[in-house]
This record gives structure tokens, C-alpha cells and sequence, in this order.
């Protein structure tokens, strides 16, 4: 029997990229810059796929595109911290979100350590400094579970969501 199609709606087989990404434009996310450093080199780049996971142990998820500059040294260091942003971080975003040469990306902003050796942003509104646990491909992407080793937060800090492909910012109480 053929069932009348709610509005709106699109049968799995007839969705294509462009139609998954103005869909995935509708929900807003968290940005942060995940970082790696090691024996594979340093690199960072913006990520809105990220998710947590479990808190025993406490663990996120972080999806990475294997295209990305990044992806060599994240996969093969095994450690990464992710840096989530506030407000005021939206031109770092960019800077590595693509817009500038991965070697040049650490001359912007303030970086120290954890524990890992990932770089940590000094005014992000936390840090998870992590160790890759797991990691699974999918796709085009690579789903790193990562464990969290150290936390370094700024519980005032405000934040900074993607949404309908633009910024926005957020701030306590409003
Ligand atoms: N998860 C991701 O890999 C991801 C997420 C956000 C943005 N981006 C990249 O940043 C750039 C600008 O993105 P935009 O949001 O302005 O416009 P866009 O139309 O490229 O993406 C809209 C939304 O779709 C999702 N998306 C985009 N590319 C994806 C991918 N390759 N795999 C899985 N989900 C994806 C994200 O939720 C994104 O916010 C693009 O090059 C995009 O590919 C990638
Ligand atoms: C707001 C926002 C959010 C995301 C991204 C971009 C932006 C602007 N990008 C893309 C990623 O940051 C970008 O591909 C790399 O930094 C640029 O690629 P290269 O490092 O130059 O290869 C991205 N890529 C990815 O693999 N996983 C993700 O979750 C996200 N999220």
C-alpha cells in the first residue's frame, strides 16, 4: 500500500550530499579546534563533530575528515586536545577552518600543554586533552573515541555555535 508522504520528507535513497548538508545546516553545534603533537608533527583543524560519548570513561567522539591536513599526524600521534571556542574565537575558527596554511595556524592565539603534548588554548571555554582509545571509518571520515586525561575550564567563559552557516555567539544568562 502506498503510504502518503509527510511534507517534507525525502526516502533515504534520494538523499544526496547537498540535501544532507542544508538538512545539517539546521542544527546547531559547538565549534572547537582540535589539535595534535607529537612524533607525527602538529596540526589543528575546526571541528563541529563533536559528541559526547560516555563519562565511564569519560570519552568523546570526534569526526575527521581523512582529506583534512590534519588527519596524518591526528591518526598516527594517538593523542588530541579539543579546544572549544567562546566568541570571541571566531576568526581563529577560520584560520583553522581552512583559510590559512596548516603550518601557519599556530601563530594565531595562545597555546600550552596538558598532559598529552597537544597544544590547549589558553582562553578556550574548556579543553579535553585526550588519548585516541578506538577509532572507526566511516565514509569519508574518521570517528576517533577519545578519552579524556585532563580538563582545563573557564565555567564564565561564553560560546560560540555554527548555525544555518554562520556564527552566533552565546552568553550566560541570555
Ligand atoms: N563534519 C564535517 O566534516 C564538517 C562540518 C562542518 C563544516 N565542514 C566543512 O566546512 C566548510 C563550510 O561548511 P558550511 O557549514 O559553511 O557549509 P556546508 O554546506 O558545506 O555544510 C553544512 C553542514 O553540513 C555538515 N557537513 C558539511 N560537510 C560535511 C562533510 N564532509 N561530512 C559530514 N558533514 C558535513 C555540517 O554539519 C555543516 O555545518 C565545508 O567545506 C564543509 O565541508 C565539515
Ligand atoms: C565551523 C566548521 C566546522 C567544521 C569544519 C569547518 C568549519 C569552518 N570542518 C572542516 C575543517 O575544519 C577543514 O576541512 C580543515 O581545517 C581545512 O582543511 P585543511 O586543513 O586545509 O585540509 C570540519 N572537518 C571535519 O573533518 N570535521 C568537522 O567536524 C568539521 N567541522
Amino acid at each position: 500500500m502506498n503510504m502518503p508522504m509527510p511534507h517534507g520528507f525525502q526516502p533515504a535513497e534520494t538523499v544526496g550530499r547537498e540535501a544532507f548538508r542544508d538538512a545539517m545546516a539546521s542544527l546547531g553545534a559547538a565549534v572547537s579546534i582540535v589539535t595534535t603533537d607529537g612524533p607525527h608533527g602538529r596540526a589543528g583543524f575546526t571541528a563541529s563533530a563533536v559528541c559526547s560519548v560516555t563519562d565511564t570513561p569519560p570519552t568523546l567522539l570526534v569526526c575527521l575528515n581523512r582529506s583534512s591536513s590534519a588527519f596524518p599526524a591526528i591518526a598516527a600521534n594517538g593523542v588530541l586536545c579539543v579546544n572549544t571556542l567562546t566568541h570571541e574565537h571566531e576568526a581563529l575558527s577560520a584560520v583553522f577552518g581552512g583559510k590559512v596554511p596548516a603550518e601557519q595556524r599556530f601563530s594565531a592565539g595562545s597555546w600550552s600543554r596538558l598532559v598529552t603534548g597537544a597544544p590547549a588554548l589558553d582562553d578556550a571555554a574548556v579543553s579535553f586533552d585526550c588519548r585516541v582509545a578506538s577509532m572507526s571509518d566511516v565514509g569519508t571520515h574518521r570517528v576517533l573515541f577519545a578519552e579524556v586525561l585532563a580538563i582545563r575550564h573557564s565555567p564564565a567563559a561564553s560560546g560560540l555555535v555554527y548555525f544555518g552557516r554562520r556564527y552566533h555567539p552565546l552568553h550566560h544568562g541570555a
